[in-house]
This record gives structure tokens, sequence and C-alpha cells, in this order.
């Protein structure tokens, strides 16, 4: 494939952006590949592997020259590494973001943007409980879908931008940031919260059952302690920035299962297995639809990677 940027500059370098770093070296997307994290651990990571070209000691060295700058930090830290980095930038070069977020980030990052430099906000649906530098694989994006919310941004920086996220294999699409931040508190966000609340449970009642919890683990708690098991740090961001959307899906959820709760309670039958079937024909409508990317290489991606850096 043809190089798209000359220069893009990845700022953080964990799953996410050593993942494009590998993506965009195995396709050839890239001219060069400069990396910033704000830990020298990592920075030197990203060198040991090789997939990053060149690291430097600030975003804002690293930006310098960049025809496209990928911030890929947690949430909450974007606004001010975007202030950091806004005076460096190259005129005409685009700034874009992988956060889970959408609203909250370009509210942070827009203010920073100088005239000239385009700003468009994305989100990659592809991840895994891992982090840092070496949890990256260039197959992360593969089949997975890229949301940009780009808000009138310049056609031909988008059509670019677009490129690129299909260049490493995903499938992009468009949309309005608020719309964004809905679906994800749907798709993502609560159900990260009901993993993390399951698995607190479960530790709560540890000493009532043993260490049975662990031993005769099922595979549905085994699925919710493996996303229970994401970085704190990045899953506090979404809450605090999601906040309006996730209280929202929260709210019905409750009411939802109050109701089971009370079905249970009264021996309804019927009441859940209407429920259960319902549920059963939205699973069968995803593979159907052909949806179903279950989360790639996971073996690989259960490398040690260092925390935080
Ligand atoms: N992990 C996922 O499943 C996933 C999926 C899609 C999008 N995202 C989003 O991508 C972004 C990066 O996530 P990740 O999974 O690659 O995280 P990660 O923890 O693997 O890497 C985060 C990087 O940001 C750096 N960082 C952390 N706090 C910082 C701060 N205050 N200032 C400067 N740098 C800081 C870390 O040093 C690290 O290099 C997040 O915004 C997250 O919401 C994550
Ligand atoms: O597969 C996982 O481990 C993920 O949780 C990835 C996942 C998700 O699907 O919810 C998590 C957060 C994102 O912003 C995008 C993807």
């Amino acid at each position: 494939m043809a190089v798209i940027y000359e220069r893009v500059a990845l700022i953080g370098l964990g799953l996410i952006a050593s993942s494009m770093a590998h993506a965009m070296k195995a396709k050839g997307l890239a001219g060069e590949v400069v990396g910033y994290a704000k830990s020298a651990e990592s920075r030197a990571v990203a060198l040991e592997i090789g997939f990053c070209d060149r690291v430097e000691e600030t975003a804002a060295k690293a930006v310098v020259g960049a025809d496209l700058v990928v911030l890929a930090v947690p949430v909450g830290a974007m606004g001010a590494i975007a202030e950091e980095i806004g005076p460096h930038l190259a005129p005409g070069a685009t700034v874009t973001d992988v956060g889970s977020v959408k609203q909250a980030v370009i509210a942070a990052v827009a203010p920073h943007i100088p005239e000239g430099v385009h700003f468009i906000a994305g989100h990659p649906i592809a991840g895994t409980e891992h982090s840092g530098p070496r949890s990256g694989f260039a197959t992360l994006f593969q089949n997975r879908w890229w949301l940009l919310t780009p808000q009138g941004a310049d056609a031909a920086a988008v059509a670019r931008l677009r490129a690129l996220c299909e260049g490493m294999g995903a499938k992009v699409d468009e949309m309005d940031a608020a719309h964004h931040d809905l679906v994800l508190a749907v798709t993502s966000h609560t159900p990260h919260l009901i993993a993390y609340t399951m698995v607190g449970v479960a530790d709560d009642l540890r000493r009532v059952t043993d260490s049975e919890v662990i031993n005769y683990s099922a595979a549905g708690f085994r699925d919710f302690t493996r996303i229970a098991a994401s970085d704190p740090t990045m899953w506090r961001d979404v809450f605090l920035t999601n906040k309006e959307a996730t209280l929202d899906i929260l709210g019905r959820f409750t009411e939802e299962l109050f109701a089971l709760q009370r079905a249970i309670r009264l021996g309804d039958g019927d009441h859940l297995h209407a429920y259960f079937t319902r549920t059963r024909a939205i699973r069968r409508g995803i593979i159907e639809a052909g949806q179903d990317t279950a989360a790639p290489d996971f073996g690989r991606a259960a490398q040690v990677a260092p925390k935080g850096g």
C-alpha cells in the first residue's frame, strides 16, 4: 500500500498507539513513526520493539513536522496534551484522537488546535483488557469499526484519515459526537461498569465462597473478569467524561433489572422466558449481520505489559 502520511506522531504509546504503529508499518502507510510517552521505559520499549522509528522526550517535540498527530492517551489527559502541542503543529497537519468518548475530547482539544490544522476526532471500536507498549498488535483493527466524528472538518483531510484507518483494516463510519457517546454508553461503557460490579460482588463474597469463585469460574463470569481487568485510569476517565449518557443507560438498566428481579421473586417464568427469547434473537441478528468479529489474537496480547507507561 502507498504511504498516506509522511510523518505520524503518536502521543501515548499504549495498546492503541502501538497497534496503530504495527499496522501502519505492516502495510507501509507511514513514512516515519515518531512516538512520545510520558515514561522513559515506554519510549525505550517502543524503540526496542521497533514500532517507532524515533521517540522524543516531550509531546511538543514529537509533533514537529508531523502531517498526522494521534492523541492516544486517556480521555482525561487529552486537553493538557493538546494545549502543549498546539503551538508546535505544522500548518495543514491533521490531529486525531482515539479516545473512547467524543464530546468531552472535542471540547477539551478543539480550543488548542490552531487555524489551518485539521482536527478530526475518532474512535477505533477495538481493544483488549491489556495496556502499555508491549500489548499492541498489527491486526487489532482488522474488520473492526473506526468511528470518526469530523464535525464539519475539511473533506479532503477526512478522506485521507479514512484511507489510513481502512489501510489498517478497519471499516469507517462517520457520526455526530453526541450520538457516538450515547451508542457507546450502551455497547461499551455500561457493559464495562456491569462487569466491574459483578467482579466486585464476587470479590466481596470471597470469604463465603472461599476460592471457588476462581476454581470453578464459569464462562460467563470469566468473560466479566477479562473486561474488569481493563485499565483503571482509562475507564475512570470514560465514566467521568461520558457521565450523562452512562447515567441515562444505567437508569434504564436498573429498571429492567428490577423487573427481572420481580419476575424471579414472583416465579413469573413466562416473563423470564419471553425476555431471554428477545435477547437471544439480538445475538443471532449480530451473527447473521456478520458483526460478531471476536476480539482478535488474545494469546498474543497476553504478554505482560508495563502499566501506565
Ligand atoms: N484499550 C481499549 O480497549 C481502547 C479501545 C479504543 C480506544 N481506547 C482509547 O484509546 C486511548 C488510549 O488507550 P490505550 O488502551 O492505548 O491505553 P494504554 O494505557 O495502553 O496507553 C496509554 C498511554 O497514555 C499515556 N498517558 C497516560 N496518562 C497520561 C497523561 N496524563 N499524560 C500523558 N500521557 C499519558 C501512557 O503513558 C501510555 O503511553 C484512551 O483514550 C482510550 O479511551 C482504548
Ligand atoms: O474487547 C475489549 O476488551 C474492549 O473492551 C474493547 C472496547 C469495547 O469493545 O468495549 C473497549 C473500549 C473501547 O473504547 C473500544 C473497544
